[in-house]
């Protein structure tokens, strides 16, 4: 079954286009990795697929029903982890979800089961008394999900739901999102981690400027640039005239500068690497040098020309 069909969404904010036109298919237990880089459009893509911003012109069907006209049996079925965690910090764990709950309409011993049982499917079933004040930044981002859980949605969409936490908690909530498909629960999930949707996404979704620009398994989607190879060179200082140096080498597609590591993508069997040595020698001495098979970080950055992850993201 097709949860989610969108259909030439264009969506505007004034004059500026978030969604340009988009068409997006999701399949029953799919886990959907949606990538973009920052203001690509995926948080309006989302809030627009969740009725909580109305768009311009398209169609959108959920559960094979169209989302304008059955707005509200469609929410119920909508689990959303938002960015921001919308968790209230003066209720319990447990009150913190029989509120979530209850505006499902859920009560009595149904609304406490599901409590108890979405407590311990994010593993803070021993802190159901306590306020999220205490908590850790991974245990707080873990009831923040649960928040979108109590009410069994059968899509969950989750907007960076792993935002600065530590690596025990990231790998728990990816767990307990291959445990959600087990399930059955269809996901769709937007990340600056490219390691998470290698990890868990069934097929992966490319978004910038509000256009789907790809689309595929990780797999589909390296073997679109295996006619490409990527040298990663690090040098003492890499001036901006190298840079203009390696842009001008002939088949060379991309060329960015992380600190003092150089990323060049050229096309295969170009055979730079000599000259590019050569050229990077005049630039404070190279310090290391590789040349990889492409991974998705490649993709999305041969796509987008930018990487997935803004540097000051990482400090
Ligand atoms: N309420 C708003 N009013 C005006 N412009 C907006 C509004 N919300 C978003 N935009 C603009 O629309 C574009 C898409 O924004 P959006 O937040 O959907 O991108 P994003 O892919 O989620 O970005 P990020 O990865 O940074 O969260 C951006 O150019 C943004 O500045």
């Amino acid at each position: 079954m097709t949860v989610v069909q969108m259909r030439n969404i264009v969506k505007r904010y004034k004059s500026h286009v978030a969604l340009d036109h988009i068409d997006l298919d999701i399949a029953e237990g799919e886990i959907v990795g949606l990538l973009g880089p920052n203001g690509a459009g995926k948080t309006t893509l989302i809030h627009t697929l969740c009725g909580l911003q109305p768009f311009d012109s398209g169609t959108i069907q959920c559960f094979g029903r169209d989302l304008k006209t059955n707005l509200l049996d469609i929410k119920k079925q909508i689990g959303l982890v938002t960015q921001d965690i919308t968790i209230f910090e003066d209720l319990t764990a447990s009150e913190n979800l029989a509120f979530f709950g209850g505006i499902y309409g859920l009560k009595g011993a149904e609304l406490q089961k599901q409590i108890q049982e979405t407590l311990e499917f994010v593993g803070l079933q021993d802190q159901a008394r306590r306020l999220p004040t205490k908590f850790s930044g991974g245990m707080r981002r873990r009831l923040n999900i649960a928040a979108a859980l109590t009410h069994r949605p059968k899509l969950l969409i989750m907007d960076e739901p792993t935002v600065g936490i530590d690596p025990q908690s990231r790998s728990y909530i990816l767990n307990s999102i291959r445990e959600l498909k087990q399930q059955g629960t269809t996901v769709l999930y937007t990340t600056h981690y490219m390691e998470e949707v290698q990890a868990i996404a069934s097929r992966v979704v490319i978004i910038d400027q509000g256009h789907v620009i790809a689309e595929g398994t990780v797999n589909e989607l390296i073997e679109k640039i295996q006619h490409e190879e990527k040298i990663k060179i690090e040098v003492g200082d890499p001036t901006e005239e190298l840079l203009d140096q390696l842009k001008q080498l002939n088949d060379v597609k991309h060329v960015s500068l992380e600190g003092h590591v150089i990323h060049l993508i050229s096309q295969a069997g170009s055979g730079h690497l000599d000259r590019v040595l050569s050229l990077a020698k005049n630039a404070g001495g190279v310090r290391s040098v590789s040349s990889d098979k492409p991974t998705l970080e490649d993709v999305f950055l041969t796509l987008t020309g930018r990487h997935l992850r803004d540097e000051k993201e990482d400090e």
